[in-house]
């Protein structure tokens, strides 16, 4: 058994946006690092944790976790539509073997994921049906948040799982954050075509769709020109928390508030929880070492964004 974890920020900016030269090489060369590592590791198992952007999950019925047995993705901002290759077998093993380890998971029989899920398979496989891959669902944008040390177990849970594999070359991924505050919509403050949209906006025409991205397309503009209204990155809590996953001990996490995050780190810091998970899987199948990081603040893709690989030590 050997478990390998790869965590990247994502962004639906990057094929949108035109940060200047010398950073869209650093983040390329970021990903061509990744990429070697993963090729090198060649898993026989992926599993995703992922956050969404109310494209697959909605406040009609808003889980902290699911799952997906089968999944397909919406194809938003350009990203692969279409199914991936879920083991279900596998994934309903996993479901069991989680639920009796008294952590309470949704599960999904056709679990439809945006480009949070879809863009770290993109960049690290080519396509999203490439390895076969359980995609985990870990809500990171939609309040009430169960608390980080929820997440922790969740992670642990599952690499107990991942551990037991003999004959799996497992890799983690964790999709999002790190600080970012991309005008995704709140149902607190959000309007009454907003709060319809995060209700039940599933499957939205071809218009609907170009006119919500067009709104962050913008929104990224501005905030690159140090015009927009959106909080600003934060390096400090970023590298601050990419030090604790080095760490191997994740227990500081814990002490985390989604108050306290979104005040320093933005309303979509949240996502960091699908780092939380994969280290924490990652963990739970033996110490690791961290064998590549990368941090850069990028206001072009609203994003602090990095990048890190590990796996099991020895
Ligand atoms: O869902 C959207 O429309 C935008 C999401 C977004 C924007 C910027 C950075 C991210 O990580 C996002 O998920
Ligand atoms: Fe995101």
């Amino acid at each position: 058994m050997t478990v390998a974890l790869v965590t990247m920020s994502h962004s639906p900016l990057l094929g949108y946006a035109d940060p200047p030269a010398e950073v869209n090489a650093a983040v390329q060369g970021a990903f061509s690092t990744a990429r070697a590592f993963v090729e090198e590791y060649d898993p026989t198992l992926v599993v995703s944790f992922a956050p969404d952007h109310y494209n697959g999950f909605f406040y009609d019925l808003m889980p902290p976790f699911c799952i997906g047995y089968e999944a397909l993705g919406v194809g938003d901002y350009g990203t692969a539509e279409g199914p991936l290759d879920v083991p279900a077998g596998r994934a309903g093993e996993l479901a069991q073997w989680v639920a009796e380890r008294d952590i309470d998971v949704a599960v999904s029989r056709r679990m439809e994921v945006d480009h949070g899920a879809v863009q770290p398979l993109e960049i690290l496989f080519g396509g999203i049906d490439r390895v076969p891959t359980i995609p985990v669902f870990v809500n990171g944008v939609a309040r009430p948040f169960v608390t980080m040390r929820r997440v922790r177990r969740l992670g642990e849970a599952i690499g107990g799982y991942l551990a037991s594999l003999e004959d799996e070359r497992v890799l983690v991924i964790g999709s999002g954050g790190l600080s970012h505050d991309p005008p995704v919509p709140q149902w607190a403050t959000a309007d009454d075509a907003a709060r319809a949209l995060l209700l039940n906006g599933r499957h939205p025409t071809a218009a609907a769709r170009d006119a919500r991205q067009q709104r962050v397309i913008d929104t990224a503009k501005a905030f690159a020109a140090g015009t927009a209204t959106i909080r600003d990155l934060n390096p400090a809590w970023d590298t601050a928390l990419m030090a604790v996953f080095a760490s191997g001990d994740l227990s500081p996490v814990d002490a985390m508030t989604p108050e306290q995050m979104a005040e320093d780190a933005g309303n979509s810091a949240h996502e960091v929880r699908t780092w939380v998970a994969a280290f924490a899987a990652l963990g739970a199948a033996g110490p690791y070492d961290v064998t590549y990081s990368f941090y850069r603040p990028i206001r072009e893709y609203i994003a602090g964004f990095g990048v890190m690989t590990a796996r099991t030590a020895g």
